[in-house]
């Protein structure tokens, strides 16, 4: 196969107070999430000035991946579109027909499988498509790279600098608790071809993350984010319930890696550097917050040798042991029910 483009596909964000409610709206359509966790969660965004930092750091990961293909002769030009704020996949495609690409290869933010981080960004593509129409270029998703050494390796190094910001006479008490987006129970059995598979990948990423980055010490994974509503179940435990549990245990610090994502967005900002801190103070533990990958030169790195896994048949690099594959068995990750 040959590729004429890359696109960054990602989740979107506002960028002024007007965007918040449309934006908050079109991650929600058809979902059933309550008004008041809405108004909530737009509250979160206003404490920002109704500006999400996950656009940005979209255009300054494009950047990096932009420059990094021209240091290393990966002649593709570059392009991003959202699912849920502008620019939207559909535009991007748009104008990528508009330049001539007719078959593209998509890199998706997030590292796992599941509906939301993995299935969501296929439809996204198929409905930007059928928007475009008949010339609308092909998109490939790039895989999932939830064990690539880009990926694990700046957390691993978050971990440690967390780790150094607590007080060293105070380790034999110290807990890595490592998050991820909650989601409903339900997506979670269903995730990957034999169920499952956001919940193992996040287990293989949280193991070998704290067994390089800090292996006397013990780790739990635990979610955060929750939405939907309250009737439905999610992944449990919330971080700050199990922040509760910790102290309870004695536990005296934790460092909270987010290893769910790929950059310190409205969710790493609000719900554990405001929400999941003033909990832990409350508790009385030293807390310190892990950073994501972000532009990480060794995450750069790999978004090409993702592409060149697919151009140049470069050799996977993983260091887990679950299965993987480039192209998603059909029907895998179903859409949950829409109301
Ligand atoms: C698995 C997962 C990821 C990680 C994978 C990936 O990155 O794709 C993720 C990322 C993100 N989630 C984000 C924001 C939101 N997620 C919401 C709602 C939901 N998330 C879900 C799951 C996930 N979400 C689900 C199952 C829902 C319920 C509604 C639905 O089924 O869609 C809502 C609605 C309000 C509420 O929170 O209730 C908001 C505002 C932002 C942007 C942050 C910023 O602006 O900087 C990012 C990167
Ligand atoms: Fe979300």
């Amino acid at each position: 196969m040959v590729y004429d483009a890359f696109v960054l596909l990602s989740f979107g964000g506002p960028e002024k107070p007007d965007d918040v409610m449309p934006f908050l709206r079109n991650v929600v359509r058809g979902r059933g999430v309550p008004e008041e966790r809405l108004a909530a969660v737009a509250e979160h965004y206003m404490h920002f000035g109704g500006v999400s930092p996950i656009n940005q750091q979209c255009r300054d990961l494009l950047a990096a991946v932009d420059a990094d293909f021209e240091t290393h002769g990966v002649d593709l030009p570059t392009y991003w579109g959202n699912r849920n704020w502008q620019p939207m996949l559909e535009d991007t495609v748009a104008r990528m027909r508009d330049d001539g690409v007719t078959s593209a290869l998509g890199l998706a933010t997030s590292a796992y499988g599941g509906y939301s981080s993995c299935r969501q960004y296929w439809e996204d593509i198929d409905r930007a498509r059928a928007a475009v129409g008949p010339r609308a270029p092909r998109i490939s998703k790039l895989r999932q790279f939830w064990d690539h050494p880009g990926f694990v390796g700046p957390h691993v190094d978050a971990v440690q600098q967390a780790l150094e910001k607590l007080e060293p006479s105070r380790r034999a008490g110290t807990r890595v608790v490592f998050t991820a987006h909650s989601i409903p129970v339900s997506m979670a059995q269903t995730a990957g071809p034999t169920g499952g598979r956001y919940t193992a990948q996040l287990a293989e990423t949280a193991r070998l993350v704290a067994a390089a980055a800090a292996p006397d010490l013990p780790y739990d994974l635990v979610w955060q984010s929750r939405s939907g509503p309250p009737q439905v179940p999610w992944l449990e435990p919330d971080v700050n319930d199990h922040l509760a549990a910790l102290a309870e245990q004695g536990v005296t610090d934790v460092v909270v890696s987010p290893i769910g994502f790929v950059s310190d967005h409205l969710e790493v900002l609000w719900d554990l550097d405001n929400e999941a801190l003033e909990t832990a103070q409350k508790l009385g533990l030293g807390y310190a917050r892990a950073a994501t990958p972000n532009i990480d030169p060794r995450f750069v790195t790999m978004v090409r040798h993702l592409v060149e896994e697919r151009t140049q048949g470069r050799a996977r690099e993983r260091l887990g042991t679950l299965p993987i594959w480039d192209d998603c068995p059909g029907g895998c990750c179903p859409a949950p029910q829409r109301r």
